[in-house]
């Protein structure tokens, strides 16, 4: 993690080759976001390392065959992750330098401005075209960003949005032409509240998003425990061994 002499700290996720969320990831992002929060900076930009993807959302192996414990742990670190991140008192922001499907949307959903690099990059939360749903918080996060009724069709169809759609229904505020433009799109955002006394921007911040945290926080074991339902089904299991296949089979091509 880098912290720069604004006091702005910009965390950047380092798991090649795409960022795809497993335990120890999630792990070092909480502890990230503990940090950041401890460090009272001034706000923190969330972007990635690689050069076209954000994050591919979780590590389908964490789910594929899994060990009953260490799934059930990925859950909840899941969970914890979105809670602080959703939550986070501190300004967020995402420079979004790549794809960002399902829990990579999820991530920059979760922030309160987002930055995306012009080109052939999508984001959105692509469930239903997995055939899985996106859990309720998933589908909140979006929901907080873009219109219900946008929101409503993109998570019915899995929709993935380009850029400039991205743009123009709110699920990202600008563009920008690179990474370091990007950030410094982010920095101008977390500066705008360098005169707002920050007790009474993120009090009002959690206010505003508190309905959403509470729903998980109040239903957080059957949440766990409907994941783990799902994920242990034999049809589950040999629909993530087909895509498995299928996203090796892609990248050998
Ligand atoms: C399908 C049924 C699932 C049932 C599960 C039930 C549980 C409910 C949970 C609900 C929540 C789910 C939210 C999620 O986040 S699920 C994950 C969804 N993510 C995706 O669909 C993205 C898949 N990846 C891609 O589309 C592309 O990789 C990319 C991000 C566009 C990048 O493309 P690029 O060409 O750069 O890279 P490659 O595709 O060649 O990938 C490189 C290697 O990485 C492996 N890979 C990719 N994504 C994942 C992933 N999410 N988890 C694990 N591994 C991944 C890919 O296989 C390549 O591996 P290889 O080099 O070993 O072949």
């Amino acid at each position: 993690m880098a912290v720069d002499n604004d006091g702005i700290a910009v965390v950047t996720l380092q798991r090649p080759p795409v960022n795809s969320l497993n335990l120890d990831l999630l792990q070092a992002m909480n502890n990230t976001f503990d940090d950041v929060a401890k460090n009272k900076s001034k706000g923190m930009i969330l972007t990635s390392a690689s050069p076209t993807v954000f994050s591919a959302g979780l590590d389908i192996m964490e789910m594929y065959k899994p060990d009953p414990k260490r799934v059930e742990t990925f859950w909840v670190t899941l969970q914890d992750m979105w809670l602080k991140l959703f939550g986070a008192s501190f300004p967020t922001a995402a420079a979004i330098n790549g794809h960002a499907p399902a829990g990579g949307c999820l991530i920059a959903t979760s922030c309160e401005y987002r930055v995306m690099l012009s080109g052939k990059f999508t984001i959105g939360l692509n469930e239903t075209a997995l055939g899985i749903v996106a859990p309720t918080w998933f589908q909140d996060s979006l929901r907080h960003t873009i219109p219900t009724r946008q929101a409503e069709i993109a998570l019915t169809t899995g929709k993935m949005f380009t850029v400039d759609e991205a743009l123009k229904v709110g699920l990202i505020d600008e563009t920008a032409a690179d990474k370091a433009e990007a950030i410094e799109k982010c920095k101008k955002f977390i500066k705008r509240f360098d005169k707002i006394p920050s007790l009474a921007r993120g009090m009002t911040k959690q206010i505003f998003r508190q309905e959403v945290l509470k729903k998980l926080l109040t239903n957080r074991q059957a949440d766990t425990k409907q994941f783990l339902d799902l994920v242990n089904q034999p049809k589950v299991q040999q629909s993530l061994e087909l895509y498995l296949a299928m996203l090796k089979q892609k990248s050998q091509k």
